[in-house]
């Protein structure tokens, strides 16, 4: 009896499914796209290349299909976009709000932080957390970068005999020292100590998420969290955990007792006072007032996945986008020079600290920026679940599709960017970037799930390309044809991103 109900529902489920098929398939098969290569596992062999294939491959078939197209995997329609009108469905349509199933190898670090959290809890979490955003915190977050930096800038300059420097590395460790003092109060300092447990959990949870996304024997949790590399990504997830926990009870600690000394830790301690004597907030403080206000407290899990969203979100972005910056003004000297000469105009040959006003007057250094992240845009390719039929353009795509958004390729639209592979800043003048189309350039998404931390980014990477521009002048050792780039939840490259850093003659005078 029990097993005919089985077998019935089961029956129903497999009509169920081969009608949802044939819908999606009456309806998808309308768009351009290849030739189904097998009935069940679609167009798996053309479509699941190797990471470091993506780039390529994307405009390959951007240029064969144009900027939309289809392809089946395993059953499921899977619509890739590339064009500005199509994209501008792809942020702002209610039936494309749910994240692609890619971002579930993050939950285990972020949880249901900003980043994939949904509907009424992320609207409210993203109204909590704004204030961190706002002038008044990024300028108290500015004197952390330039802190970071100094150290940084005083390392480059040990390196007197100019070895190229692997910069990705670099600006990782550099990056991590801002959102570690930032997020939580913590100094970790891992530009001198890239060892520390913190540093390694970060940098292994990072790299095992990457890997999760292209080894499919590891997407399974059950499987892959029985396997020695599944047991060793928990215990780098508690190490982190640990520290997110501290600095939780700490900034409690400091809320409940604002006049007691916070107690400090051999190798980290809780950052109080800025430059000019000012009391500074991490964010997790800012986080514990905005919880305090709210109608709805969070809970210490709720605040360790925003940290760790926080965290996430913050590092390997802007590291990425400040070493390609890095390596493309090492291989144009002239765009290098500008930028300099921009930056002399501002401090002659002082070598004090910027100010905020400082930083908004770099308007050329903010367009190579801008352009390093048109070329290499640290998230490449953003993928989203159709809940409803959507309309995209003259095609509507089926509810339970995947829609992704190869951003590399849409940045390379030649049709919006003539000579797209040229790097060539001046294309951010106001009156060029006046008639394009608002969703052609989207580095930091667009729409209401737009990256948060946009500002925030900015400025850290003007804080650090800034001084180094002002003490060194850059050579890279490769060209963009030795890049091997490879898309992951960022876009990497394969081979080492080496930049010469050469001080520049007056500031090796004004030493001596
Ligand atoms: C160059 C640097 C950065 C780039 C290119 C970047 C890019 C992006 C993109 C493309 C998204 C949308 C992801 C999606 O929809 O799937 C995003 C979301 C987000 N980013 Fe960034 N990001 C950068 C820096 C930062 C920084 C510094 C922080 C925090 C300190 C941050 C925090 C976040 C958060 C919390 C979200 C989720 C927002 C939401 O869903 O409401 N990002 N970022």
């Amino acid at each position: 009896m029990y097993f005919t109900i089985l077998c019935c529902y089961l029956l129903y489920r497999l009509i169920q499914r081969l009608l949802e098929w044939r819908r999606q398939w009456c309806m998808i098969e309308k768009l351009p796209g290849p030739e189904l290569e097998n009935t069940f596992i679609g167009n798996i062999k053309e479509t699941v290349v190797a990471p470091e294939d993506v780039p390529k491959e994307s405009i390959r078939r951007f240029k064969t299909w144009g900027g939309i197209y289809r392809t089946w995997i395993l059953g499921y329609p899977f619509v890739f976009i590339s064009d500005a009108k199509y994209a501008e469905v792809f942020f702002t349509a209610k039936a494309v709000e749910t994240k692609a199933d890619i971002y579930r190898f993050l939950h285990v670090w972020v949880g249901l932080g900003l980043l994939n959290s949904r509907g009424e809890t992320w609207q409210r979490r993203r109204k909590m957390i704004a204030p961190a955003f706002h002038f008044s915190a990024l300028s108290d977050f500015c004197q952390v970068f330039i802190n970071n930096t100094l150290t940084l800038v005083q390392q480059l300059r040990k390196n007197r005999d100019g070895t190229p420097v692997e910069v990705f590395s670099k600006m990782r460790l550099l990056a991590l020292d801002n959102i570690c003092e930032i997020a939580m109060g913590f100094k970790v300092d891992a530009l001198n100590n890239p060892n520390h447990d913190y540093i390694r959990a970060v940098e292994d949870v990072s790299h095992m998420v990457m890997q999760r996304i292209v080894k499919p024997w590891y997407w399974n949790d059950l499987i892959f969290f029985l396997l020695p590399e599944g047991r060793k990504h928990w215990r780098d997830l508690n190490t982190i955990f640990e520290l997110t926990d501290k600095a939780i009870s700490n900034g409690k600690q400091k809320r409940t007792n604002k006049n007691s000394k916070i107690s400090k830790e051999p190798d980290s301690k809780l950052e109080e006072d800025d430059d000019v004597g000012r009391k500074k907030s991490a964010f997790i403080d800012i986080l514990l007032q905005a919880s305090e206000t709210d109608s709805i407290k969070l809970t210490d899990e709720d605040l360790r996945d925003e940290v760790n969203t926080f965290m996430f979100g913050g590092f390997d972005t802007a590291a990425n986008s400040m070493s390609f910056t890095l390596f493309l003004l090492g291989l144009h000297p002239e765009i290098q020079e500008k930028c300099y000469q921009e930056l002399y105009d501002i401090f002659q040959d002082s070598d004090r600290r910027p100010t905020m006003g400082d930083l908004q007057k770099m308007t050329y250094l903010e367009k190579v920026i801008r352009e390093s992240l048109r070329l290499f845009p640290s998230v490449p390719m953003l993928g989203r679940e159709v809940t409803q039929d959507v309309q995209l353009g003259d095609y509507i795509i089926p509810k339970n599709s995947l829609l992704a958004l190869p951003v590399y390729t849409l940045h390379r639209d030649p049709t919006v960017f003539p000579d797209p592979d040229k790097f060539d800043p001046e294309r951010f003048n106001p009156e060029e970037a006046a008639g394009r189309h608002p969703y052609a350039y989207v580095p930091f998404a667009a729409g209401p799930r737009h990256c948060i931390g946009q500002k925030f980014a900015l400025l850290e990477e003007k804080v650090t390309l800034s001084y180094i521009l002002r003490d060194f002048t850059l050579e890279s050792e490769h060209g963009m044809e030795d890049l091997e780039l490879m898309f992951t939840l960022v876009v990497r490259s394969r081979k080492p991103l080496n930049v010469r850093f050469k001080r520049r003659k007056h500031c090796q005078q004004s030493e001596s």
